[in-house]
């Protein structure tokens, strides 16, 4: 994309209030209130059927809301049709006359939406296909074009009509992966150039949080927390928020609350009255090997057996559970059959049955400590994400490439209570400390 001044057109503040839609006996959204400020970019994140493209249809005048209000600047859009509300939206399937070059499809929009003259219209078409790099296309029609070229060029006819609130309902979602990401930077700094006040749908996760000045979690028919893409992530409202967000996910363990801690299957840590449930993200769990002084994961490299070392390095702690009572209740846990490469039950069956049964190494501040047994690891990019089976269930750690990774080793895994996050019954994450701040 090249840089060209462009005149900004200031977004229309978006308010919908209480907007409810039922389908027959199905609730397509149940309340929504969102207060969108002018040019501000808002991602709609859920999964399939939380609402999200009926929610934009809404704002677009394609769908009528069964109860609530929806105003731009204060004027209600209730009863306003599409074309007359300030609004253009860019669909998944380009939806470009096929008959017609790029520069026409731009000039149709501009002509009938706009009601601008040939000429005029012909100049802001020109002077938007430059601005997205595709000047080059005006003459092609969209079977001369490649999957991006043509999203482009709806892109190119949403923004040219300058309508001050632009609805985009999962733009990206049939282009490759390298593509999604450079057409989604053409498209924030575009809506920043304008000005204009942007929605965005979009079920992928990344997505929403690259694009969106904040990101809006829809779950069942409501929006679950709005807030920035950093809040989204450090302080989840909800758990359903929590584990929908982050790759891997936010782990989660279950547990009963008493006396100020909540206790699980091999693990137990300081917890707020009425906690069922404690969450750490997996680059907040360290892992810890026998031998190793406590440290994160990405700070292990180096610490311990390097690749090729022996899954023993010092201690107790064997690769492979074996013999006792304890390590087959490990090895039960762990998905895998006791006995084994360890030989001897001892050491590696106390270290199985603490996985089993009891909590972990005391963390020095009521953090989170429990063992478990390293399943597998996957590459990605410059860490890997590492999957330890625990008596509390499957986590997910990020770790350094540089960390050995040894299939079957009993590990300890631990998070600082600084890293946790509690919820109660309802799916409500329970207060945190005030210190704890969005990073
Ligand atoms: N025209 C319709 N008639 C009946 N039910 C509908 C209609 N449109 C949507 N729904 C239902 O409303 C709910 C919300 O659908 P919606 O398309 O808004 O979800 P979504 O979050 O956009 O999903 P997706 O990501 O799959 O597009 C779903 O249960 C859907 O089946």
């Amino acid at each position: 994309m090249t840089t060209h001044a462009v005149i900004a057109t200031p977004g229309a503040q978006v308010d919908a209030v209480g907007i409810g839609r039922d389908f027959g006996s199905v609730r397509a959204l149940a309340g929504v209130d969102l207060t969108i400020a002018a040019g501000e970019i808002v991602a709609l994140l859920g999964p399939s059927g939380s609402g999200k493209s009926t929610l934009l249809r809404i704002l677009a005048g394609l769908e009528q809301p069964t109860t609530g209000e929806l105003r731009f600047d204060g004027r209600s859009q209730l009863g306003v049709p599409p074309h007359q509300r300030d609004v253009s939206m860019v669909f998944q399937h380009y939806a470009l006359y096929p008959h017609l070059s790029a520069q026409d499809n731009l000039v149709l929009a501009l002509r009938y939406g706009r009601g601008m003259s040939r000429a005029a219209a012909r100049a802001r078409a020109d002077e938007t296909l430059r601005m997205l790099g595709i000047a080059e296309l005006a003459r092609r029609r969209p079977a001369q074009m490649s999957g991006g070229q043509r999203q482009r060029v709806a892109i190119g006819r949403a923004l040219a009509t300058r309508a001050r609130v632009v609805l985009l309902d999962e733009p990206m979602s049939g282009l490759d992966a390298k593509l999604r990401v450079e057409l989604r930077v053409e498209i924030v700094d575009l809506l920043r150039q304008l000005g204009t006040t942007a929605v965005f749908v979009t079920h992928d996760q990344a997505e929403a949080m690259a694009v969106g000045d904040r990101v809006a979690v829809m779950n069942q028919g409501a929006i679950e927390q709005i807030a920035t893409p950093d809040e989204i992530y450090d302080l989840p409202a909800t758990r359903f928020v929590a584990t929908f967000v982050g790759s891997p996910p936010m782990n989660v363990l279950e547990g009963t609350w008493a006396k100020g801690r909540l206790n699980g299957p091999g693990f137990s840590v300081a917890a707020p009255p009425s906690a069922v449930a404690v969450g750490v993200r997996p680059e907040h769990l360290r892992l810890v090997r026998a031998g190793d002084s406590p440290g994160t994961s990405r700070d292990v490299p180096g610490s311990s057996a390097g690749p090729g070392a022996p899954a023993v390095s010092t201690g107790e702690v064997t690769g492979r559970p074996a013999g006792g009572a304890g390590g087959r209740a490990a090895g039960e846990a762990a998905g895998q059959t006791a006995g084994g490469a360890g030989g001897a039950a001892g050491a590696a069956g106390r270290a199985a049955d603490r996985a089993a049964h009891g909590a972990g190494p005391d963390a020095p501040d009521s953090g989170l400590s429990l063992h478990g047994q390293v399943v597998v690891a996957e590459r990605l990019g410059a860490e890997r994400t590492m999957f330890v089976r625990s008596a509390a269930g499957m986590l997910g750690l990020r770790v350094d490439v540089s960390v050995p990774v040894v299939p079957d080793e009993v590990v300890t895994v631990t998070a600082p209570a600084s890293a946790l996050l509690c919820f109660g019954a309802d799916g409500r994450s329970l207060p945190v400390p005030a210190a704890r701040q969005p990073s």
